[in-house]
């Protein structure tokens, strides 16, 4: 996680007319070097023989797997009742084999090991699914239920909740090679030789693993003693943390058996490869809990139950993007009653509803027939949860949920500020959008302007590019969730109990008006006032309530530059890259894009792109890219493999998400997208480079659900 969001933040920014939200090169090339050559403690290196390292298995069998998938829109659930009386079955459940777990003692770390062992080799959804959760139910079933926690944390490769920094893995693979050769004894040049081979870090760990003297066998790890020190590693800094990473590594590998430092090693490296992505771990989450609830009534499970219970598991993981206030809730009240124990609190930012695409105002039109809605400014800008607590303290959370708040102690100031001159307001969340502002000509600036603004160490003294929160919605307000009451209700009561500060803290403008002409001038004027188009929003009723974590038709997004074509601009993920000819000698001239599956966590190929990079581009790409190319594809990625022009001369680990324009979207023979939904793929025609998306990791990328909507909707199927 950590690499990935530093690659991410290595390009400067360059000059496309449309572009916008750019990154800055800042600091990141320094502190990547840094972390990649900081010395680490030299041990003594004893040659052994290592058994043959075979290529992961996956990468050539992956192909089969993307027919197991069915396609759905993002928010729709993973199965419907077929599927779910199928995933309870006696068959699917007697086939898992999963290991038991025991009561008097914590959960093996080998348990876990197996489970994702089981996981990376079966292809099929719904058996991935009864595995998982069969080994949940057994946890469940245990003395320790609780220990289902770190369970889950670690099978989404993370140590606690997205908001809470300081936590994420992702080592280095330069410390991580290092550990092995230490762990091991075997030679550093050998343990890289063999990664070049192999291409997965876990593997060489496993296969590299040194017999242990008989005389002196470490304790079996645990689960909790894993998550532990993975914990510890993570949260280590300063100048020896690199060698104190390495003897717990050491330690741990040293206790490993068989698979456990295969997984061990990817959990550290950031890169589990279980194909189990979150939102499969949710459901598999739901059914332990629907059959665990269902058997201490000496019953069974049904398949309504395990969908209603799915709905509400994400509903709740929606509100309260926390692992263990999730389980902990439903432990005391039991799965079916979690919505309503997991709702909003300041401190805990939700997952921000999100737009759908459009392409004109007579299709907004249609859309919204007969309803009430209103149209706010597309403010350009970075989004911003704001959150006041109880005890006076406030927070500031990005769109992916990231803690911002010290990125804008000067924001923090003015919320201060308005919490002074607004006795009555106790607690409070808004959705505002966080945009630079020219404080002499009190107008917006553009997003290059904010992107320039630090993003470390920031001192309030120092603070060149001033900003202004714009509020679009209001959350919580004095202890009371407020999302499903209607957007014209939560608009009333943030307008009647918040002063806004010009400058400082303001309402996105708004007009109600469902007149064509009006909404192209609003529109027109919202450009002309620097920003991106319109939000188009339901305004009353039921439908304009807010919506965590979904893409919903509620809320449309009608961007001007965007008109023409497929509606919005796709955010891809750098996959593999071509080496660049002619003027472009030296660099990566092209690059290979992909879509992300949020089911099965692979990225589907859709176009191969080499226009709109500057010079400029192209040769920062190529410093950012070159670290994280790897010697074989990854086992995730979904590409043809016999067409020549499919495939790059180089892959990369995915790391980069690049904002792209096209022309428009057709079937292609040779490129995957979406391609469970036709048979064949979804590639884009005549892809143009806009920018670089640092605020999207490559799991926020355009989905392959979303690329199939796209097309659709611009094909009319
Ligand atoms: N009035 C507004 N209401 C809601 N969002 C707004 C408003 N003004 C600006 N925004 C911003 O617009 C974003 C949604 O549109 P946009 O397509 O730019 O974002 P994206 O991150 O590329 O796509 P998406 O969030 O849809 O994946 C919001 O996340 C928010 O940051």
């Amino acid at each position: 996680m950590l690499v990935r969001s530093l690659v991410r933040k290595a390009l400067i920014p360059h000059s496309l007319p449309i572009m916008s939200k750019q990154q800055t090169l800042g600091s990141f090339f320094s502190s990547a070097r840094a972390s990649a050559s900081a010395p680490v403690a030299k041990k003594q290196k004893i040659e052994i023989t290592t058994p043959e390292l075979t290529p992961d298995p996956k990468t050539d069998s992956e192909s089969e797997k993307d027919k197991e998938v069915v396609s759905e829109s993002p928010n729709k659930p993973i199965f419907a009742v077929d599927d779910a009386k199928q995933l309870l079955s006696k068959e699917t459940k007697e086939s898992t084999h999963v290991p038991p777990i025991s009561n008097s003692k914590p959960i093996p770390y080998s348990a876990l090991a197996d489970v994702f062992e089981k996981l990376e080799q079966e292809s099929a959804r719904l058996k991935n699914l009864a595995i998982a959760s069969e080994f949940f139910q057994e946890i469940l079933q245990s003395d320790r239920p609780e220990g289902l926690i770190q369970v889950t944390y670690l099978m989404i490769n993370r140590l606690g909740p997205d908001y809470e920094p300081g936590l994420e893995l992702g080592l280095g693979e330069t410390l991580l090679l290092k550990a092995i050769a230490e762990g091991t004894g075997r030679a550093a040049s050998q343990i890289k030789a063999d990664y070049h081979r192999v291409g997965d870090i876990g593997l060489v760990a496993q296969q590299s693993r040194s017999r242990q003297p008989t005389m002196f066998k470490p304790k079996p790890l645990t689960v909790p003693v894993v998550f532990e020190n993975l914990t510890q590693i993570a949260r280590m800094t300063g100048n020896s943390s690199q060698a104190r990473k390495i003897g717990i590594i050491n330690k741990m590998l040293t206790a490993c058996e068989n698979q456990e430092a295969k997984f061990l090693m990817r959990s550290l490296e950031g890169k589990l490869r279980i194909n189990f992505g979150e939102k499969s771990v949710l459901v598999a989450l739901a059914k332990a809990f629907v059959e665990n609830e269902a058997s201490k009534r000496n019953k069974k499970g049904t398949a309504e139950a395990l969908v209603q219970a799915e709905e509400k598991i994400k509903v709740a993981f929606s509100q309260t993007p926390n692992y263990e206030v999730i389980i902990k809730t439903a432990l005391e009240y039991g799965i079916q009653n979690i919505v309503e124990h997991c709702t909003l609190k300041p401190g805990i930012p939700l997952k921000p509803m999100l737009a759908k695409p459009t392409k004109s105002i007579t299709e907004i039109l249609d859309q919204f027939q007969g309803e009430e809605f209103t149209c706010e400014y597309k403010y350009d800008g970075e989004r911003a949860q704001l959150h006041l607590l109880e005890d006076g303290s406030i927070r500031i959370y990005s769109r992916n949920s990231e803690d911002m708040s010290e990125r804008y102690p000067d924001l923090i100031a003015v919320v201060k500020a308005m919490k002074a001159s607004n006795p009555n307001v106790n607690t409070l969340i808004l959705d505002c959008e966080c945009v630079a502002w020219d404080v002499e000509q009190k107008k917006i600036l553009p997003f290059q302007v904010l992107s320039t603004r630090k993003r470390k160490d920031v001192q309030t003294s120092d603070i060149k590019v001033q900003v202004c929160l714009f509020a679009f919605d209001c959350l919580f307000y004095n202890g009371e969730s407020l999302i499903t009451q209607s957007l014209k209700e939560r608009r009333s009561l943030l307008k009647d109990n918040l002063e806004p500060i010009e400058g400082k803290f303001q309402y996105a403008k708004g007009m109600d008006s469902s007149n064509v002409d009006e909404i192209q001038g609003f529109l027109d004027q919202s450009v002309k006032d620097a920003c991106e188009g319109l939000m188009v929003k339901t305004l009353n009723g039921s439908e304009s309530g807010y919506e965590p974590s979904k893409r919903s038709r509620n809320w449309l997004k009608l961007k001007k530059d965007y008109l023409e074509g497929v509606g919005d601009s796709l955010d891809l993920v750098v996959v593999g890259g071509y080496i660049g000819k002619g003027k472009r000698t030296g660099w990566y001239g092209g690059f290979l894009l992909a879509t992300y599956n949020q089911d099965t966590g692979e990225y589907e190929t859709a176009c191969k792109i080499g226009t709109g990079f500057s010079e400029d581009d192209l040769k920062k790409l190529s410093e950012t890219l070159k670290p994280t190319e790897l010697s074989k594809p990854k086992g995730s990625f979904v590409y043809e493999k016999n067409n020549s022009n499919a495939l790059p001369d180089v892959w990369f680990e995915p790391t980069l998400v690049f904002e792209v324009l096209t022309a428009d979207l057709s079937l292609s023979p040779i490129y995957k997208a979406g391609a469970a939904n036709y048979g064949k793929g979804i590639s884009l025609r005549f892809p143009r480079f806009i920018r670089i998306r640092d605020d999207k990791g490559p799991e926020d990328a355009t989905s392959s659900d979303q690329i199939i909507e796209f097309y659709e909707r611009q094909a009319n199927v």
